[in-house]
């Protein structure tokens, strides 16, 4: 997802503004106050000076016109001096306070865009990137709504005060003194260019990085058990140099900027103390109006530097908005369809309808020309040597992928033309790599229902024979499973992720090789409690079909009809005792489980 960024990505963040102009504006005033009451100082000091210059020693008493008015001055700069630091914690809380509060919900909208992207994004992009825009570049682009404003608003007024002041104060000697700001002016447009680019490369790596630690967290029993400790190790110290480097280019950047900023701003004091110090020898100037110019020649240096943090955040956030838009601007590949269709009553007989399906992804032809049906409260099986289209062949009828116009029905309704929602519900789905949240087990399989219900999750549990184990885990269904389910064993993480999808009592329900890492008496009582599940649905006039693909024949045993997939294609089919008489595929495997189990009882 890279693209050329702009200034224009700030778009996506105009409505946001607009909502919170009055907090803003609020703070825009306080800043002006500050500006104001900042101005000042220099003509309370200038005052001062002129007064002390002319002042004799007589005028040293405690009751005195001179020293009076000198008290009174000071207090005019305790006055600005207070107005200064009150205005400043406002405009903080105003303009602060809304960039926070835009930020959350710039984060919470991209949560949710992400939550509604396909299935086919996620395998596109990787999940530490997409950490990284939800983190550091929402909060790239909080701080160029925030300080970079702030920056140039104020740094704008500030600048546009004091250039008329010193103007109209002395022109020969502003203009002189002023002669360095061209440079400066240069550089800060040259420091953006390059700090937007090396900004971009800093956020790369940042991804890379983040995506590093995401990966080797997520997949850490497979580097314990292959001992690879080291080599993510070694993974991430470079990932972690890259993000390095790339952030030692901007230091170097800013550690060039500043110091030349500095340097040049300096110029103009030597300009001010050459040409301000001779006019007042020559009693063009006074004393007091030289230090006042020397204040606003120091007070100018913040809105110069303010002009670069406002460059490099504003180049910032264009960058992290960028890498945000184009999420944000990511439509989902799977939707709902203009016109919605719902089956009519009774009038599909086949719960599942396959006509001639062929699917690729990309060029790659993984289903060719399927068409099967599978009646309402039939059980299909399916097995397949590796990679032969199994899930695929699943996710086409929730639309998990899409298959083509008028390939794949369910109830008599192409699935492209279903409700994603109303389809989905539809179906009980226990995907083969199930994932488990970190969280108590009664609550991860009672996880699709809004009100979780003890009995449902016993009876669900039940059905899994997940029972049996539950009894003997200290805390029962309060048992925390670690992060996706670390202190389970295989069988228990997949009868948990079945439970998971019986409780919410769907129609028809997908196995996808979910009882894999079962044992095989386990597997029968499943199987048994689901068989005598589906006679209890179907007396209560509910429906009750379940697609499911195992390597096992034992599994399979179990289905009314069984598919044998071979490259995309339907081999075989029927019921197992007529695949057994057919002696192919299917009666192959059934002989070589069979000769596995003697062996493993012998
Ligand atoms: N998202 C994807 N993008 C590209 N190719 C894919 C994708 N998912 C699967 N494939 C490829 O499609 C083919 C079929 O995969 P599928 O997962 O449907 O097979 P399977 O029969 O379920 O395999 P297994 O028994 O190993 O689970 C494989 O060659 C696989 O590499």
């Amino acid at each position: 997802m890279k693209r050329r960024t702009s200034i224009r990505e700030y778009k996506t963040i105009l409505p946001y503004l607009a909502r919170y102009r009055a907090q803003y504006f609020r703070g825009f005033i306080c800043l002006l106050f500050v500006d104001a009451a900042q101005v000042l100082i220099p003509q309370f000091v200038r005052r001062a000076v002129d007064l002390i210059s002319i002042a004799s020693i007589t005028d040293t008493g405690s009751n005195n016109p001179v020293g009076n008015r000198i008290f009174l001055l000071c207090l005019g700069m305790v006055g600005s001096m207070l107005l200064v630091c009150g205005g400043r914690f406002l405009w903080r809380y105003f303009i602060h306070g809304s960039s926070r509060r835009i930020e959350t919900e710039l984060r919470g909208r991209l949560f949710d865009h992400l939550l509604v992207l396909s299935y086919d994004f996620y395998q596109k992009n990787k999940i530490g990137d997409l950490m990284a825009r939800a983190t550091s570049d929402v909060g790239a682009v909080r701080m160029a709504i925030g300080m970079g404003l702030v920056a140039l608003v104020d740094g704008t007024i500030l600048a546009t005060a004091i250039l008329i002041i010193i103007f109209i104060q002395d022109p020969r000697t502003a203009a002189c003194a002023v002669l360095p700001l061209l440079p400066i002016t240069i550089l800060i447009l040259l420091f953006g260019h390059r700090v937007g680019k090396q900004f971009q490369k800093a956020q790369e790596t940042y991804s890379a990085m983040s995506d590093a630690v995401q990966e080797t967290f997520a997949g850490i029993r497979v580097i314990k058990s292959f001992v690879k400790e080291l080599w993510f190790i070694k993974k991430f110290a470079d990932t972690n140099d890259d993000y390095r480097d790339a952030n030692m280019e901007l230091v170097k950047t800013f550690g060039l900027f500043f110091p030349l900023i500095t340097f040049l701003s300096g110029l103009t004091s030597l300009i001010l103390l050459l040409v301000g110090g001779r006019r007042v020898v020559e009693g063009l100037m006074s004393p007091g109006e030289l230090v006042a110019l020397f204040s606003y020649f120091q007070m100018l240096i913040w809105p110069l530097m303010g002009a670069g943090f406002m460059v490099n955040m504003i180049q910032r956030g264009a960058v992290s908005l960028g890498r945000v838009n184009s999420v944000l601007e990511t439509e989902p590949s799977i939707v709902s369809p203009a016109v919605v269709k719902r089956p009519g009553p009774g009038t599909a007989v086949n719960e599942i309808e396959i006509r001639n399906l062929n699917f690729a992804y990309g060029d790659a032809n993984v289903l060719e020309d399927i068409t099967l049906n599978i009646p309402r409260n039939s059980w299909v099986g399916i097995l397949g040597r590796t990679g032969s289209g199994k899930s695929t062949l699943l996710k086409t009828m929730t639309r998990m992928v899409d298959p083509p116009q008028g390939a794949v029905f369910v109830r008599g309704v192409d699935v492209r033309e279903w409700d994603l929602e109303e389809l989905r519900a539809l179906f009980a789905v226990t995907p083969q790599d199930s994932y488990l949240f970190s969280d108590s087990i009664g609550r991860n399989i009672a996880y699709g229902l809004e009100f979780p219900d003890e009995s449902r999750i016993r009876e669900s549990a039940e059905l899994a024979a997940l029972d049996r184990d539950l009894a003997g885990f200290a805390r029962g269904w309060e048992t925390t499973i670690g992060e996706r389910g670390l202190t389970l064993s295989g069988g228990q993480k997949q009868r948990t992720a079945i439970s998971r999808s019986l409780i919410m009592g769907a129609e028809i329900l997908i196995l996808d090789d979910s009882l894999s890492a079962v044992d095989a008496e386990t597997e029968k009582r499943i199987l048994r409690g689901l068989l005598a599940e589906r006679e209890r649905k179907i007396r209560g006039s509910r429906g009750s079909t379940a697609v499911i693909v195992s390597h096992r024949v034992s599994t399979l045993a179990y289905a009314d009809i069984v598919l044998v997939l071979e490259q995309g294609r339907i081999a075989e089919s029927g019921s197992p005792r007529e695949l057994l008489e057919k002696g192919g595929f299917y009666a192959k495997m059934a002989e070589l489980q069979r000769l596995e189990q003697g062996e493993g009882h012998g």
